[in-house]
């Protein structure tokens, strides 16, 4: 008979010890789920995952626990182990349920964080969905070496230290086998589809980012993208931290996402073009941004997310008779055509951009909302160099406090890298404030609209027509939060796209005086050197349409977009005798609309030169008729711009009243912020540029355009 060794005896107690804190730990996860369940009913988004993934992970230690134990007992009882090896395994154990409670305990924290409606920190809730899937792997592989070795499969054991660094490892091997797993099926379904896989940039995925980073930065808009077009052909792929992005610059492959396989491609992120997860394809396809990017700021709004209901709420809307009404406009334009002119009075220049801007506020505020938010009361700003005449009334009006919160939350996303950038803003989403302030501005008219429903509807639907996009949102929803999600989106959508066409317009004008003369020439034929205009007259201006549609494709207010494809799908070849392009499943497809409407292959050899005539002479006839997406500053196909008539209506109306009112731009050079010097010797428009043209979700000026300008004396002449 064998008697009981100390270790045995050590072991066994050990055993009964751990097994009590199992039980012990069971009990609190199943208060934990509950208490959980009780956190995520109700209005709570929060993930089953978070709290579910550390069960599952301490299920694998619980079971490695007792496996091991078992295993000790029964050598021990025949080949009596020694104490040292117990110690030295046992200590794995103890750092492996410190990581399955330090799971638990994310979970914990991010849950009281939401009970108490206090913000989770971005970086927690980030770990708490990712280690989950490394401690799973890890367990598992570091489970099956030590049963490999208890049980000697392989007829020696792996030293301990090796199978630790082996489990710590499998997580990124799996990643690279899946990466290499994945090449091999694309190049499998692409055979059999008769499709080719577009080349690689070929270059590490550090340059890529850093070439991105530099343009956001300081470089020009979308030239990273035309660079890579022109070494590597048309169509290329770009691998990034997380996923492979497909970079087109051919119109037939718009064509293909916009349209004809309309079905095939969903929303995704244009401004965070290399965070594109294929994992984040299917929550953005079904409307959940997740923890995207962009969702700080533009939250699940129009912009933000796919499905037809939003769409379905706010086209009633953009009919003919309702972008017809003027009114809105003419009393805006005035506003702001006085404001210009007080302040060229005092002898300074004036920031256009930033004028076209409040008009643009204001005339989407009172066309989509009912309500204007007057920021044309707000005083305009001085010149930088005047900046210390900007008094209080300035820096605090309501509308400058949005704007500004507006475009530092779209700088702020630019330089979000990837889907990692929680673990950059660990403790705080640093666009979250900014969206707040954006939402104080929001607030005052979600609160008037739902009052005005209760009062008329007594909260109920009556089946009246709405008479505002707000109204009808009000109608279908009543959650706060959607609407003024929406309302971010559309204040985006109205004021900064048709601003950048009036901006850019103005720059035009101001290095084509000739331009300016026949514009204002038509204007004096078709409206009068005074009148306002009416609808058929803005119809009846050729040349004004033409100049809007060279400025927007010089410089589209959009100028870089991108679709997400949801099945494995081809794009056709330029080249007949080449195969089509194969575009894998959840692969998010770039083009740059603002490249492809500067290419002098489609465009003729004059393509960089600013002429509106090219949209009414011969060269129309033969570019653009044939091969309409070579021009889509509003996109095409079932999600094109809502707001395409508004726009143009909106520019045509104010270019006309500020022509009427206004001669002689010029630029002010000591205010505008001049292009970098080597810009000068660059490709392109680069060494055109008086200005910096800059893009985040929109394109824009650098700066401002700070324009000097005459009013017209003598209207009886153009
Ligand atoms: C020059 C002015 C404008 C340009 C160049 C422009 C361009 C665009 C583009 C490119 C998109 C597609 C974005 C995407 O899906 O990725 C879009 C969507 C949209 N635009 Fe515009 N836009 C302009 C003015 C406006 C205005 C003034 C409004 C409203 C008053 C508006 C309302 C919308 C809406 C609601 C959508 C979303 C449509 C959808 O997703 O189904 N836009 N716009």
């Amino acid at each position: 008979m064998s008697s009981i060794s100390p270790d045995h005896e050590l072991l066994a107690t050990t055993s009964k010890h751990l097994l009590a804190v199992k039980y012990f730990q069971i009990a609190a996860y199943v208060m934990l789920i509950y208490d959980h369940s009780c956190i995520f009913s109700g209005e709570n988004r929060f993930s089953p995952m978070l709290w579910a993934a550390p069960l599952i992970t301490d299920t694998f230690i619980f079971s490695l626990i007792m496996w091991q134990t078992r295993a000790y007992l029964i050598r021990s009882a025949t080949h009596s182990p020694t104490l040292q090896v117990f110690v030295r395994d046992g200590l794995l154990y103890f750092i492996a349920i410190s990581a399955a409670n330090l799971l638990n305990m994310l979970t914990f924290i991010s849950a009281t964080f939401r009970s108490s409606a206090m913000e989770i920190p971005p970086g927690l809730v980030y770990l708490s969905k990712r280690l989950p899937s490394y401690a799973i792997l890890s367990t598992f592989v570091y489970l099956a070496l030590h049963w490999a070795r208890n049980s000697n499969v392989f007829g020696f054991g792996l030293p301990s230290w090796v199978e630790i660094v082996i489990s710590i490892l499998a997580r990124p091997v799996f990643l690279a086998w899946k990466s290499v797993y994945r090449g091999y099926k694309d190049s499998w379904t692409a055979a059999t589809l008769g499709a080719e896989i577009p080349p690689y940039v070929g270059q590490s995925i550090y340059t890529t980012l850093r070439e991105w980073q530099r343009m956001v930065e300081k470089g020009y808009p979308a030239e990273v993208l035309s660079r890579w077009t022109r070494k590597h052909g048309d169509v290329l792929l770009v691998p990034t931290l997380s996923d492979t992005v497909l970079v087109t610059d051919e119109p037939s492959h718009v064509k293909a996402i916009l349209a004809t396989q309309f079905d095939m491609f969903g929303k995704s992120n244009v401004l965070c073009l290399l965070s594109a997860r294929r994992q984040r394809a299917q929550a953005i396809s079904t409307g959940h941004a997740s923890q995207d990017a962009m969702k700080s700021l533009l939250g699940t709004g129009i912009f933000n997310v796919n499905g037809e209901m939003w769409k379905s709420i706010t086209r009633p809307f953009f009919t003919r008779e309702r972008i017809s009404d003027f009114e809105i406009y003419e009393r805006n334009c005035n506003i702001s055509l006085k404001a210009a002119e007080r302040r060229l009075a005092e002898g300074h220049s004036v920031d256009v951009q930033d004028l076209f801007g409040r008009f643009t506020l204001d005339s989407a505020t009172e066309f989509l909302f009912g309500q204007t938010v007057d920021s044309l009361s707000a005083e305009l700003p001085y010149p930088p160099t005047y900046s210390h005449k900007n008094t209080a009334a300035y820096h605090y009006h309501p509308s400058n406090v949005f704007v500004k919160a507006f475009s530092q939350g779209l700088d702020y996303t630019e330089t979000r890298i990837e889907d990692m950038w929680p673990l950059f803003e660990f403790g705080k989403d640093k666009i979250k404030p900014l969206r707040k302030i954006m939402d104080e501005f929001t607030k005052p008219m979600i609160e008037k609209a739902l009052s005005n429903r209760e009062k008329e509807k007594g909260g109920q639907s009556n089946g009246k027509e709405a008479e505002t996009v707000l109204s009808s949102l009000v109608d279908h929803t009543q959650d706060e939060q959607i609407l003024k999600d929406e309302l971010i989106n559309l204040l985006v959508a109205g004021r900064d796209t048709t601003m950048s066409l009036l901006a850019f317009s103005v720059y035009m004008l101001a290095q084509n005086p000739s331009i300016e003369l026949r514009l204002r020439q038509e204007i004096y034929d078709v409206v009068g050197p005074t009148a306002a205009p009416d609808y058929s007259q803005i119809r009846a201006m050729k040349y004004m349409r033409a100049f809007l549609n060279e400025v927007l494709r010089l410089y589209p207010p959009v100028p870089i977009d991108s679709r997400m494809a949801f099945e494995d799908t081809t794009f056709p070849s330029t080249d007949p005798t080449k195969k089509p392009v194969f575009v894998p499943k959840h692969t998010n497809c770039v083009y740059s609309v603002l490249n492809i409407q500067r290419r002098t292959d489609l465009w003729g050899p004059d393509a960089l030169v600013f002429d509106p005539d090219r949209f009414m002479d011969e060269r129309l006839h033969k570019y653009l008729t044939p091969n309409p997406y070579i021009f889509c500053p509003f996109n095409a196909g079932p999600r094109i711009c809502l707001g395409q008539q508004f726009a143009y209506h909106e520019a045509s109306y104010y270019l006309t009243r500020f022509l009427q009112k206004f001669t002689e731009f010029t630029l002010d050079d000591s205010a505008n912020v001049a292009p970098p010097a080597e810009w000068t010797h660059g490709e392109g428009r680069k060494p055109l540029e008086k200005i910096h043209p800059m893009v985040h979700l929109t394109m824009y000026i650098k700066g401002g355009l700070w324009i000097r300008m005459k009013e017209v004396s003598d209207t009886s002449k153009v």
